[in-house]
């Protein structure tokens, strides 16, 4: 049930392992600092990462009287997380569904989960463009605002993967609010110098060649990897870290087209 939200964001990359899963849970876990009630969706049914990166592995999906009930990071109920890694006994039982069930999961999702009103709809998907996002795209038409995230990596930065994702934003009329590079770099955790390991700035490159904006590179950072399995913002965790400071300044971002409803 999407009615009580007021605006989806999507997390969207062309190739996995790219971080989209962290920079899903770090935006929804910013977003809830900032003192926004959050909803966060993983509905990467191949890896559905969510719940390990919450520390909310051992938890289950309660059904209500009005839908499935998210299962709460906090007590205050700020953030609501709903994955299929609910519904499954371990991390590493692949989901091999096909094509209409996988369909139909998703859109039981999006239609079946009691969200009570949200700020924000956070959903992470798996990667590329296929049969899973046109479903998603179909049921957020009543979403009064939804736009995209695209993540890509230095290595990623091959111009026809993410032109892919444009096209697809594009022909399904998803607002694209810009393009994060993640893994740019190390950052060292005791020096905090960053070593291009890789190239990079072609994420930079690839938003100015195709007229989107910039929204930051988040470096390799071991603190950042630890993070995951604890649940914890790096806003408030490693405040001084790059990391911290692109999530800053997204959620900044992220107000300014709320506010004037661009
Ligand atoms: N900036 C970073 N610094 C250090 N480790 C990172 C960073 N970003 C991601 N990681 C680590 O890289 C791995 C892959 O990240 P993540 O699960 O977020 O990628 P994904 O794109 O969601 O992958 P998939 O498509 O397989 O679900 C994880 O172990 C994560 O902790
Ligand atoms: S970046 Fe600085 S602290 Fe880190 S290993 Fe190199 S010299 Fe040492």
């Amino acid at each position: 049930m999407l009615e009580n939200v007021k605006r989806v964001i999507l997390i969207l990359s062309g190739k996995g392992g790219v971080g989209k899963s962290t920079v899903s849970t770090q935006l929804a876990l910013t977003l809830k600092e900032r003192g926004y009630k959050v909803g966060l969706l993983d509905i990467d049914l191949c890896g559905p990462s969510v719940p390990y990166i919450l520390n909310l592995e051992d938890q289950n999906i309660h059904q209500g009287s009005e839908g499935w009930i998210p299962v709460y990071l906090d007590k205050e109920q700020k953030l609501g997380v709903m994955s299929i890694g609910f519904l499954l006994k371990s991390r590493n039982d692949a989901v091999v569904w096909r094509g209409p069930k996988k369909t139909s999961m998703i859109k039981q999702f999006l239609e079946d989960v009691y969200w009570q009103d949200l700020d924000f709809l956070v959903i992470d998907t798996p990667p590329g463009t296929s049969d899973e996002h046109i479903t998603v795209m179909e049921n957020l038409r009543s979403v009064p605002q939804c736009s995209a995230i695209l993540v890509t990596t230095p290595q990623e930065v091959s111009i026809e993967d993410v032109r892919k994702e444009i096209t697809f934003c594009n022909k399904t009329g998803i607002k694209i609010m810009g393009i994060i590079e993640n893994m740019s770099g190390y950052e060292c955790p005791t020096c905090s110098e960053c070593t291009n390991i890789f190239s990079s700035g072609g994420g930079k490159s690839l938003a100015e060649i195709s007229k989107l904006p910039f929204l930051g590179s988040i470096p390799i950072d071991p603190r950042v990897g630890a993070l995951a399995g604890k649940g914890v913002a790096a806003v408030k965790e490693l405040p001084e870290s790059s990391t911290s400071r692109v999530f800053n300044d997204l959620v900044i971002r992220i107000n300014e087209t709320n506010s004037n409803g661009s």
